[in-house]
């Protein structure tokens, strides 16, 4: 955390779709993390994992089912005039006037913001100052996206909640987005963001959850999350050799291979001397490692583990259900 102050404090938290009884779903089942002033935390996670629902508890939107939110130190839901006036909120669907064009609507919105920055001003920040007199329904997906945050920067929050805010927008546009995000953070604001980009949350978080059927299945830092996964050595096995003719993988280090017919994938929490102890083994031997790919973990690669965990079951079951995979443990 960039400050000791916890600006966002989330412990427990749940949230129930319906009245608790028969058909009702329990979207939040127990979250918990905190934000510090001045951090950009992401929250990641497959779709209908529970972002939104997370993110609009904290927001004040809804009260929990259970748990406790604290933005400020105080209750979003119930304090909501203490907590309102230093967030800005910039929601998956805006919904503005068709009919207003783009100064217009920001005019409106800032008549309803105590302390708003000049229209002119808000534009400016998000790129949108050369399409002032255009119509919103005539803009581009991507630009409703940017008047959306526009809106959500035009009382200065303290705060400033993103449910996906690039989505939508084109490569440039994106970077121009996380340009001006890292600005915001640097002048001090705190951002909670929640995207499907990785590279976004690598570019832009100082910590992530990647949340899994309402529960959070990772959280730290990058290198954090990243650390907890394995990585992996691929190459194909040399003519006339078999798995059992390589060196003893579990002295290696390798935890898990997969043998997808000639291609022998190993998982390793111990890189280096995996790699070491195979490319000895292929120079001693004097056989070639065709295809070689020695691979550390990425945040893709932890998010693709949770998000196979999710349709089989368990990460490891979703290699085994690869019907040309031969999953064998070292
Ligand atoms: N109003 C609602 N009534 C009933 N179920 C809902 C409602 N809103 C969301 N859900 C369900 O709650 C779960 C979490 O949804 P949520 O929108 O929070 O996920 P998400 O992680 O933001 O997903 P996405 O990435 O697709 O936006 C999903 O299963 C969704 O179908």
């Amino acid at each position: 955390m960039t400050s000791n102050e916890r600006v966002i404090d989330v412990t427990d938290l749940r949230r129930v779709y319906g009245d608790g009884k028969r058909g009702s779903f329990e979207a939040v089942r127990g979250v918990s993390f905190s934000v510090g002033r001045g951090e950009l935390f992401a929250l990641l996670g497959t779709n209908g994992a529970g972002k939104t629902s997370t993110v609009e508890l904290l927001e004040g939107l809804a009260a929990p089912a259970g748990g406790q939110v604290r933005v400020f130190g105080h209750d979003p839901h119930t304090e909501r005039d203490r907590v309102r006036p230093r967030i800005g909120v910039m929601l998956q669907e805006g919904g503005f006037p068709a009919e207003l064009n783009v100064a217009e609507t920001v005019r409106l919105w800032a008549g309803c913001t105590s302390g708003a920055r000049p229209v002119g001003e808000a534009l400016d920040m998000v790129g949108l100052a050369h399409r002032r007199k255009v119509r919103v329904k005539q803009l581009s997906g991507g630009e409703k996206r940017r008047l959306d945050l526009a809106l959500a920067l035009l009382g200065r929050p303290e705060v400033l909640f993103l449910d996906e805010p690039t989505t939508g927008l084109d490569a440039e546009g994106r970077r121009e987005t996380w340009e001006l995000v890292r600005t915001l953070r640097t002048d001090g604001t705190t951002v909670l963001l929640t995207t499907h980009y990785l590279e976004e949350a690598e570019a832009l978080a100082d910590r992530l959850a990647i949340l899994h059927e309402g529960r959070i299945a990772a959280e730290g830092r990058v290198d954090e999350v990243v650390a907890s996964q394995p990585s992996h050595i691929a190459f194909e096995l040399p003519d006339g050799y078999h798995v059992g003719d390589l060196p003893p993988l579990g002295r290696l280090g390798v935890s898990g291979h997969e043998l997808t017919g000639r291609l022998v994938r190993l998982r390793t929490d111990d890189l280096q001397r995996a790699a070491t102890g195979l490319l000895v083994w292929a120079r001693d031997t004097g056989v070639e490692l065709r295809r070689l790919d020695v691979r550390g973990a990425s945040l893709e690669e932890a998010f693709l583990r949770i998000a196979r965990g999710a349709k089989d079951g368990t990460a490891e079951q979703g290699t085994q259900k690869n019907e040309q995979a031969k999953e064998v443990a070292a």
